[in-house]
């Protein structure tokens, strides 16, 4: 895949541009504890990130990522996950290296920006806000701001039109197997970022079309290929 500047760059949040798993992990082992249940470890949490909030406290009661039907009592849990996330949000989230520097450059050359996370919009806003991103989005669209979150690919749509430009002309910038299938399905390149959450999916793993890169050298590559055309 060649680089060539997009219309917008769209970015997922966990994983991408914020390395939120311990307080993910903090808020779901609080969630267990309130049922006398043992703590799972940061690597059990990190495997199960990536499908939203309910999916997550689904999979960490069940003790395993596949589930067909969710656990009991699965409601009561996501609401205590709500209670405690919201306390410990950002005590240890932080952006990834070159996230900031990628920013600034894609910012300087002009370009639009924003983020499609299957983050409830509970927690989005806030934890952009703590990290000092928020104010290079033009828009944020969160697990639970359409009836359907990634892998579906309304939401990368709606991004787009939001942002007033065609979702084909967009790069989204991901780090799961969710996100690889809503570009697809939206019609929008993707770039990889080398970290991140990719829980088992080696489907994921497998794909060669996406181009991996930090989010600092997707910039740098974007102004490369800015400053070599006429
Ligand atoms: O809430 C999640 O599961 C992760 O959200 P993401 O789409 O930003 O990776
Ligand atoms: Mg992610």
């Amino acid at each position: 895949m060649r680089l060539s500047r997009p219309a917008a760059v769209l970015f997922d949040l966990d994983g991408t541009l914020v390395d939120s798993a311990p307080d993910l992990t903090t808020a779901v082992n609080r969630s267990l504890a309130d049922i006398d249940r043992p703590p799972l470890t940061e690597d059990q949490v990190c495997a199960w990130i990536g499908n939203g909030a309910r999916l997550l406290v689904a999979r960490a009661l069940a003790g395993e990522r596949d589930i067909t039907v969710e656990p009991p009592a699965t409601d009561a849990a996501v609401a205590r996950f709500f209670v405690h996330y919201h306390d410990c949000l950002c005590e240890h989230s932080r952006l990834y290296p070159g996230v900031l520097e990628g920013l600034d450059q894609l910012r300087a050359m002009g370009l639009p920006m924003g983020v499609v996370t299957n983050k409830p919009a509970a927690f989005t806003t806030p934890l952009m806000e703590a990290l000092g991103i928020a104010g290079y989005f033009g828009v944020a669209v969160s697990g639970d701001t359409l009836g359907v979150k990634k892998p579906d690919p309304a939401p990368l749509i709606h991004a787009a039109e939001r942002l007033g430009v065609a979702i084909g002309d967009c790069v989204y910038v991901g780090d799961s197997a969710a996100d690889r299938t809503a570009a697809e399905a939206a019609g929008s390149p993707l770039v990889r970022v080398p970290y991140g959450y990719p829980g088992d999916d080696a489907i994921f793993a497998d794909h060669s079309a996406a181009m991996t890169l930090t989010v600092d050298q997707l910039a740098a590559g974007l102004a490369t290929e800015s400053r070599k055309m006429p």
